[in-house]
């Protein structure tokens, strides 16, 4: 077991200003290279959806292993535009798609529209129409199927805003039928994200085998079958499993989906690509010793990670001062923001911590920076970068 942090990674961070995003970009490359090599014998074709991560070195990185764009706005595909992914590997997805977005979009020539409403399918023919062009477009059907995780992450439910509902699928036919600026190249899924039961993922794939029968039979060939990403990573143990099981994953989809020689399958990986890559490095700003609870106040908050305060997330929490340790006391570990939410653990065993020590929560690479604020007027988020430590 290689583990993230060893004393010299742990000097070289004395002198930096926290909070910072740390990026091991070795461990990076590792998983996008064990990644490429489970898909590759199935010639799948992986997208890394960069809502859960578009820092722009780990962004380079990624396009340079051969991985496609997975954007759910503009802003995205403007992004993965400048970093040099090629337009013929951006996929478009998102509910609400602006005007703007979607002339920008057709401007790029990307691979494919995921569109989300019966609606959405009008506004692109027509925008498409007014520049003459077609767009290529494969159908969001929510698939119904139970991802089995945080109910805040979960997307492929009747009750999810996500994708059209199998009830709607006629009207979706006779609508591309009348819509001569769109070609129809396929069907997208997406159940939901932190996936851990690859059941699900063989659900996903009866369901995909069910609707791409229902399009054949209505004389529309499907091309493309995208199944979306959601495959989830080890939270409680990163040094552990630093890496997800991609054989195991694209195994299950190479068994249970059916693949006709003319067909392409798509996946949207975010978190399995860049979770475990990074951890959010703060300091121990003061230790608050009450009746009940101890305190440790950290100077990275919920501006900085999330997670925690949205869904109750586990980042599991290292005292990286103390890495020889064994003593254990019970703490509280929250940030400097006025809310009571902000609060990054309950009860965390670490060993007896004080002002100054340098804090680890792990497994940010994934749905962290990204959603950093600046309430409060925080200041901009630092990072750094392994192949830049002395
Ligand atoms: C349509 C779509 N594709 C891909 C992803 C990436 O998911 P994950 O990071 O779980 O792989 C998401 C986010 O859940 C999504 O909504
Ligand atoms: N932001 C979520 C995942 C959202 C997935 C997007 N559809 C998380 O941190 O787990």
């Amino acid at each position: 077991m290689t583990k993230m942090f060893n004393q010299d990674i742990v000097s070289s961070f004395e002198n930096k200003e926290t909070p910072f995003y740390y990026y091991d970009l070795s461990l990076l490359k590792n998983t996008l290279k064990q990644c490429a090599e489970a898909a590759n014998p199935y010639k799948f074709h992986v997208h890394f959806a960069l809502k859960s991560n578009f820092n722009q070195q780990i962004l380079t990185i990624i396009k340079e292993n051969g991985f496609g764009a997975d954007c759910v706005s503009g802003g995205e595909i403007k992004k993965a535009v400048q970093v040099g992914f090629n337009a013929a590997q951006i996929v478009f997805a998102g509910v609400g798609k602006s005007d703007t977005e979607i002339n920008y979009a057709l401007d790029q020539n990307i691979f494919s529209f995921n569109v989300e409403s019966v609606q959405e399918l009008e506004v692109i023919n027509e925008l498409a129409a007014a520049k003459g062009k077609t767009a290529k477009v494969a159908i969001r059907i929510n698939p119904n199927v139970d991802a089995h995780t945080h109910h805040y992450i979960t997307t492929g439910l009747d009750e999810n805003k996500f994708g059209i509902n199998s009830w709607d699928l006629p009207l979706v036919a006779e609508t591309l039928k009348k819509c001569a600026h769109l070609s129809f190249i396929g069907i997208h899924f997406h159940v939901g994200s932190q996936i851990m039961d690859m059941n699900v993922f063989k659900s996903l794939c009866i369901k995909v085998n069910e609707m791409q029968l229902w399009f054949e039979e209505r004389g529309m060939p499907v091309k493309v079958l995208n199944v979306g990403g959601g495959l989830g990573v080890d939270y409680q143990n990163p040094d552990k499993n630093p890496i997800p099981d991609f054989k195991a994953y694209f195994k299950i989809f190479n068994d249970f989906l059916t693949v006709k020689p003319h067909q392409e399958v798509h996946f949207e990986l975010g978190r399995a690509l860049v979770a475990q890559c990074s951890s959010l490095i703060s300091k121990v700003l003061y230790i608050k010793n009450g009746i009940k609870k101890n305190f440790v106040i950290l100077d990275a908050g919920m501006t900085e990670l999330m997670r925690p305060a949205l869904y109750q997330a586990f980042h599991k929490i290292e005292n990286l001062s103390k890495l020889e340790s064994e003593s254990q006391i019970s703490y509280d570990v929250v940030g400097p923001i006025c809310e009571s939410s902000d609060c990054f653990g309950k009860e965390v065993a670490l060993p007896e911590t004080k002002r100054g020590d340098l804090i680890a929560l792990r497994t940010t690479g994934a749905y962290g920076e990204v959603m950093a604020s600046a309430y409060n007027l925080r200041p901009d988020i630092r990072h750094v970068f392994s192949e830049e430590l002395s």
